[in-house]
Parts: structure tokens; C-alpha cells; sequence
């Protein structure tokens, strides 16, 4: 434990020194700290385990034998940006420490060096890690710009997912998260990373239909500098850049068939190659996947591969929408409305007996999204004290009418009913992207954001 009374973070180690005994001191006194150490005793088998696994941290000896360790600094962080490196020196002179922190070095260890020394060096690198990955989250939620998810719940079919989730989390086993769009798939794939043994290293989520298959499969498993036009450099991938963590697959149903190959021998046997290389890499990640597609019917038609769907649907668990947990209505619209007041200095207490009864009465198609969406409006457009039916969308209060075209209204609103209504008088997605001169992918942008 830390003094603050943390768990240590299970790291992985990569150690580079000609000398064997220093290889070996250092892996025993780290692998005895629980971390996963590989020791290599030259740059070029360095550079082929890093490109093998992923690691968090490297000792690297400046002397090399007859190489220079110091190249080999820029090398390991252009490969892995995040890997913390310490140089290891038995000439510790502040030029050479100097330039090894501005090639990138976190941090030198002197040699001779006490095992409490190499202990505490790897400590503090392991917290920075931590630290980055939890700043990591913390600025994806900000730019979500939501209310802190608490994940709770008055219906009691709500509850019980709820716990399920808490004790899925525990284990290592793929989730599976379906439910309609705006339910809530990523909080609930948050929440699992956040319970599990994994919290303290990287979530990284990746949205299956917002990019094309080959850009898809890139963002996924990396590629090698010039593996196809515009690759100017290498690339490690989500899934290397996971590490230890927990990887969200949003929208799984959309991915490309020769991406799910590469899923499901990823699963499998916790292998994949980058685009343009042959090289197979392991990595250590946790897969938890949503879909608001029906999977099974997409095996059916050929869609989607089934064993790939047999492999994710090991702990299933189906969100309910929220028309079906109308007792969750006004206390999600409570938090919303208190969040978007800060965020707007606006200072609105609560809804009118109308407004409460127009939200509580309405389906909710696009769910706690759409939710969200029309209570951050009536914060933005709304001036009482009280949100009024009047602050509410044209769709929740019917009575209240849409915008005209030049009316005193601001643009995104426009271009939201705008979307709905080319949605609802098209027969597919593909034709409504059409009609609006809009890529698929920006079509799928706008719909999460707008809630419909
Ligand atoms: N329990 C909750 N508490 C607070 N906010 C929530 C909750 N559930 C969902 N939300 C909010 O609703 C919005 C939609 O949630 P989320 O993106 O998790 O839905 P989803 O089911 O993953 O949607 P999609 O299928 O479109 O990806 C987000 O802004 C999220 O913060």
C-alpha cells in the first residue's frame, strides 16, 4: 500500500541493461511488487517487446554496452507516448540527466541503487500513471459536459441491473450492453471500468459506426508508419493504449465483417496485428461492448459473425428505456436542471405542475439523452423561476409549436427538427443522410447529440 493507503497499480515494466545482474535485481525486486517485468539487455530487443505489449513504465540504462540508451528514449515514446521512462546511469552527470528528461525521461536512477530506491522510483511512476488516466476520464466527462452519472435508480427492475453490473464488474468477463440509444450503455460501460480491479488503468472507448471500416480497424489495433496513404507514423491502437484497462466498443452491431475477424482472434486469444504489419502483439484489455441494434437479428441475416456474438454475449445486460421507468423521470430531470443552472449561471428552482406533468406524460424515445437535451434548452431559452411548459421542446409540449424559419430561435434548434423531421418521413438512415447532404457518420453525430 502507499502511505495514502492506495493499492499499488500493477504495472507493466520494461527493463533495458546490459548487465545481467541489474537485469535481474530489478526483476525480482519489481516482480515481487506484483508488476509484470520482461528485462532485455539491448535497444533492438527493447524496441521488439514494445512493440510486442504494452508497457507503463522502462528503466533504461544510458550505457549500453557499446550503444547509446539515450536513442532509445524517443524510440519507446513514438511507439508508446504514455510509457514513463527512468534512465538508469552510473555517471549520473546533470548534462546527460538533462538530456535524457528533455528527450522525454521522467524521471534517473543513480546506480548504485537500493532496492527502497528502485521501490520508490516505480511507486511514484505508477501514481503519475494513475493520475493521468483518472485526468484522462475526468476531461472526457468534461467534455461531455453531463452531470455526474450517479447510477441510481427508484424502479427496481433498474436496481437489480444495477447490481448485476457491480458484480460483473468484479469479474473479467466481456459485457454486453444492450438497450435503446440514450439509455444509458456508455454511463453503465463507465461505471463497470470505475467498479472493477482494472479502475486504475485506461478506459478507452471507440464508436463503431462514426468511422469507416479500415479507419475503424486502425483506430483499434494501430498501424505501422506507411501502411497506407497518410500512416506518416506509427500508431499503437485503442487497444494498446488499453493496457491493463477496459475497452468500450459503442454501437458494436455496426462494425465491419474484417474488423470483427480481428475482434473476435483479439478475444480469442488476446492477439492482433497492426494494419501493415505481420508482427502479432498481445494486450491485456477487457472488453465491454453495447449495441442498440437487434444482434441476434443481425446473425441472422449474416450481419454480424456468430461466434463473435457468442463470445460478447456472456453477461448481457438490456437497459430498460425509460418510458419504462417513469419513476426515474423527474429526479434525472432534477440533476440535469441543477447541473445546467451552474454551468449557465442560471438560477431556476424547479418545473412548473405543467412542465412536470408534460415530462412525466412523454415516451421519451430518445431516452435519458433526449431528457438531458430538453432541460439543457429550457435552461439556455427558459427566464422564470420555474421551467414552464413553454421552455420545454415542441414535441414534449405539443400546444407550444416549432420555430419557423427566421423566428427568434438558435440554429441547433433548427437543425434538430429539422433532422426529425427528415427521420420520420424517410425509410432508412442511409436516405435520410441523403436528404440532409450529410454523411452517414455525421448523421449518427448529430442524432447522439441531439437525442433523437
Ligand atoms: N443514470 C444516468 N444519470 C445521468 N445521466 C445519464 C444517465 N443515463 C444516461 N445519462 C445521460 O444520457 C446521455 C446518453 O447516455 P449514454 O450515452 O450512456 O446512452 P447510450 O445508451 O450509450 O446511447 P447510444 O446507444 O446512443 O450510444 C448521456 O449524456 C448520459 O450522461
Amino acid at each position: 500500500m502507499t502511505e495514502t493507503g492506495e493499492k499499488n497499480l500493477a504495472l507493466g515494466v520494461l527493463v533495458v541493461d546490459d548487465e545481467a545482474n541489474i537485469r535481474k535485481t530489478v526483476s525480482y525486486c519489481l516482480s515481487d511488487q506484483g508488476h509484470r517485468v520482461v528485462a532485455v539487455g539491448n535497444a533492438a530487443d527493447a524496441l521488439e517487446q514494445a512493440r510486442r505489449r504494452s508497457f507503463d513504465l522502462a528503466f533504461v540504462d544510458l550505457r549500453l554496452g557499446a550503444e547509446n540508451g539515450m536513442a532509445l528514449i524517443p524510440a519507446l515514446l513514438a511507439d508508446s507516448p504514455w510509457v514513463k521512462i527512468v534512465v538508469i546511469t552510473a555517471h549520473a552527470s546533470i548534462e546527460s540527466v538533462v538530456e535524457a528528461v528533455k528527450l522525454g525521461a521522467a524521471d534517473y536512477l543513480a546506480k548504485p541503487f537500493t532496492p527502497d530506491q528502485l521501490r520508490l522510483v516505480a511507486g511514484r511512476m505508477g501514481q503519475l500513471r494513475r493520475m493521468e488516466s483518472e485526468l484522462a476520464a475526468l476531461q472526457a466527462d468534461a467534455r461531455g459536459r453531463g452531470p455526474e452519472a450517479r447510477l441510481q435508480s427508484r424502479s427496481a427492475g433498474m436496481q437489480r441491473l444495477i447490481e448485476t453490473a457491480r458484480k460483473a464488474a468484479d469479474s473479467e468477463a466481456i459485457v454486453l450492453l444492450c438497450g435503446e440509444s440514450g439509455t444509458g450503455k456508455s454511463v453503465f460501460a463507465k461505471a463497470i471500468h470505475r467498479w472493477s480491479p482494472r479502475a486504475a488503468k485506461p478506459m478507452g472507448v471507440v464508436a463503431c459506426p462514426a468511422m469507416p471500416a479500415d479507419l475503424l480497424e486502425s483506430e483499434l489495433f494501430g498501424h505501422a508508419k506507411g501502411a497506407f496513404t497518410g500512416a506518416v507514423r506509427d500508431n499503437p491502437g485503442r487497444i494498446a493504449a488499453c493496457e491493463g484497462g477496459t475497452l468500450f466498443l459503442d454501437e458494436i452491431g455496426d462494425m465491419a465483417p474484417t474488423v470483427q475477424a480481428k475482434l473476435l482472434r483479439f478475444i480469442q486469444d488476446k492477439e492482433y496485428e497492426r494494419l501493415g504489419e505481420s508482427k502479432a502483439r498481445k494486450a491485456d484489455v477487457r472488453i465491454v461492448a453495447a449495441t442498440n441494434a437487434d444482434l441476434e437479428g443481425r446473425v441472422a441475416d449474416g450481419r454480424f459473425r456468430e461466434d463473435l456474438f457468442y463470445r460478447l454475449n456472456v453477461i448481457c445486460l438490456t437497459i430498460p428505456p425509460l418510458r419504462q421507468r417513469p419513476e426515474d423521470i423527474m429526479p434525472l430531470a432534477a440533476d440535469f436542471l441543477a447541473h445546467f443552472c451552474r454551468a449557465n449561471h442560471k438560477a431556476i428552482s424547479g418545473f412548473s405542475p405543467r412542465a412536470e406533468q408534460a415530462l412525466i406524460g412523454h415516451a421519451w424515445p430518445g431516452n435519458v439523452r433526449q431528457l438531458r437535451n430538453a432541460i439543457e434548452r429550457a435552461v439556455i431559452l427558459g427566464g422564470g423561476a420555474l421551467v414552464d411548459l413553454a421552455d420545454l421542446p415542441g414535441d414534449i409540449a405539443p400546444d407550444i409549436g416549432a420555430p419557423a424559419i427566421g423566428d427568434r430561435a438558435p440554429l441547433a434548434l433548427i437543425e434538430e427538427l429539422h433532422i426529425r423531421g427528415v427521420l420520420a418521413n424517410t425509410a432508412s438512415l442511409q436516405e435520410a443522410a441523403e436528404v440532409l447532404g450529410i454523411d452517414q457518420a455525421t448523421l449518427w453525430r448529430r442524432r447522439k447529440a441531439y437525442g433523437v
